[in-house]
């Protein structure tokens, strides 16, 4: 019979959380191994039994000691000390006594850990990352205990901030969800409002939970009362109120992962985000608020914009936080200036986050160094099509400047004509480069005198950038030479 029910693999180890509080754990060794059991059993309000000639304790064992969180037992370890124990653990460099010890737990059916012998261990201690009432282990089930601290370590650093608190917090609105309903038979609609709310603020804002004081966590439950009584979740930007920004934030060329950090952290912060089209759906995941996403424009795109900036300027009403997502940079024709007096004339003053052009990152994926010491030593950025479609002032021929040309397609054959004009050489190498830092990326080689032609030949579309002198074939040119 087929069924679509969990495969059982085997292999494994039962995960749980071990109650211990008043249980009695006797622990064989004074090292290092053991000073780190000691914190793990006593984090877990177990009673402690410390077996270990006094030569033989380390300063933190002799330290628990000392504090009363042991009790101590001054000599090697007798058979009997197994009476009435609940757990045992060994930790000692008397690796045969060790694993006696391990057989004879076992014939008594006490639970034990070998530190030294896995294979006789009836369980294995994990790598722990504690927060207030988080708890977080890993194990490798005996293959990589350094690996195993390593992943623990990784996976607590993408926590947000005081996560431990907020869990708290968490504990505390449940309380009070019991009280606003305490029926058993309502649990359902106790939970699925829980987990709505959850899912609807998001980790990282929950976080501001524990920033909220006496008066105003009281005014808090008031309004969440009132919500759950409707059954709806009351939105994030009530719950968590923030003071309203606009953020105008660079995206970057297209690889998800050319986006900057602080990018990164603005998106996953924001109650809003208002983007461009054609930005990557992973970047577009980050998004934890509401996103909303500019429509395909046909020609009038002064009204997508002023409708892009509309929304915008709805959720600063709201005293949200609202990105505006770019695609590039927000400052290199991006219409970014034009914004930041857009949102200035209303009262708000952008936050700025560059983003990486794709003026700077096209040559580089066609492997173009756009300065290149004895080469070239100018770069010129310029639009291949100017306001309201006017043709550009493009710059005189110069031996070692760059021209990078944005939005070029489709006027190859005017500016071809321009460059001509200008006095470029008919041999100046160029490079179209389409679609740069995608997966559909294209580079394509060529002279002044087939700038237009390879554009039909190759049916070169946009978005393509252009890159235009010596620096061009700079890398792939057999008589380079560097000075
Ligand atoms: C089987 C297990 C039995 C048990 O102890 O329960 C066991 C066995 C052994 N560990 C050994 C070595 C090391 N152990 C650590 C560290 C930790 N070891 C822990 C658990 C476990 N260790 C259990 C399996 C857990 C799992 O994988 O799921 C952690 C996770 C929890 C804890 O101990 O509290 C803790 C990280 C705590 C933290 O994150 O803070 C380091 C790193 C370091 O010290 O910095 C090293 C050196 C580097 C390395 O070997 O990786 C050796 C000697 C091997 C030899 O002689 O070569 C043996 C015996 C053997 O393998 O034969
Ligand atoms: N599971 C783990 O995470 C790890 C396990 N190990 C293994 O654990 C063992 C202990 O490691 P450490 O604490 O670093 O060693 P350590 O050398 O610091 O301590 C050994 C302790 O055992 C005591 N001891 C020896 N014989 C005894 C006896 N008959 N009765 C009572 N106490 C006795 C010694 O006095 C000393 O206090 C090592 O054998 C090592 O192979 C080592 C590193 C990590």
């Amino acid at each position: 019979m087929s069924t679509s029910f969990t495969p059982i693999q085997g292999g494994g180890s039962l995960v749980l959380a071990w109650r211990t509080a008043q249980k009695k754990i006797l622990i064989v060794g004074g090292g290092n191994v053991a000073a780190q059991r000691i914190v793990s059993v006593r984090t877990a309000d177990a009673h402690v039994i410390l077996v270990c000639p006094a030569q033989g304790l380390i300063d933190e064992t002799r330290y628990r000691i000392e504090n009363k969180e042991v009790t101590w037992i001054d000599r090697n370890f007798v058979d009997s000390d197994l009476d009435g124990m609940d757990m045992v653990l060994t930790a000692m460099d008397d690796h045969e006594e060790s694993a006696r010890i391990g057989h004879l737990c076992r014939s008594k059916r006490i639970p034990v850990n070998v530190a030294d012998v896995p294979p006789l261990c009836d369980f294995y201690f994990m790598s722990q990352h504690r927060e207030g009432p988080l708890q977080i282990a890993v194990s490798t089930n005996g293959q990589g205990p350094k690996l195993a601290n390593m992943i623990r370590t990784k996976i607590a650093a993408t926590l947000p901030k005081d996560i431990g608190k907020t869990i708290e917090k968490m504990g505390l609105l449940r309380a009070k969800v019991r009280e606003w309903e305490p029926a058993i038979e309502n649990s359902g609609k106790r939970m699925g409002w829980v987990i709505r709310c959850c899912e609807t603020w998001g980790l990282e804002t929950m976080s501001k939970l524990n920033e909220l004081k006496g008066k105003e966590e009281e005014n808090l439950y008031k309004v969440l009362e009132e919500y759950f009584k409707k059954n709806e979740v009351p939105p994030t930007s009530l719950v968590f109120p923030s003071s309203p920004e606009i953020a105008l934030i660079g995206a970057g060329p297209g690889d998800p992962e050319l986006i900057t950090v602080k990018a990164k952290r603005c998106l996953l912060e924001a109650d809003l985000v208002v983007s461009d089209r054609l930005i990557p759906q992973q970047v577009l995941d980050l998004v934890q608020g509401e996103l909303r996403i500019a429509r395909k424009t046909t020609g009038r795109s002064d009204e997508a914009q002023e409708e892009l900036l509309e929304w915008c300027l709805e959720g600063l009403k709201k005293n949200q936080r609202v990105v505006r997502l770019k695609i590039g940079d927000p400052l290199l024709f991006g219409r970014g200036g034009e914004e930041i007096l857009w949102f200035r004339e209303r009262g708000y003053e952008p936050v700025m986050v560059p983003g990486i052009s794709s003026a700077f990152s096209a040559p580089m994926a066609a492997m173009i160094p756009v300065t290149f010491r004895g080469v070239s030593d100018q770069v010129i950025i310029t639009t291949g099509r100017g306001t309201k479609g006017s043709m550009p002032d493009l710059p005189e021929y110069g031996s070692t400047r760059m021209l990078v040309v944005l939005m070029a397609v489709g006027r190859a054959v005017e500016l071809r004509q321009m460059l001509l004009e200008r006095d470029y050489p008919l041999t100046t190498p160029i490079c179209w480069v389409e679609n740069a830092n995608c997966p559909e990326e294209r580079v394509v080689l060529g002279i002044l005198e087939t700038m237009a032609s390879v554009v039909v030949d190759n049916n070169i579309k946009a978005p393509a950038v252009l890159i235009v002198g010596k620096s061009v074939d700079v890398l792939t040119r057999d008589n380079v030479k560097i000075v």
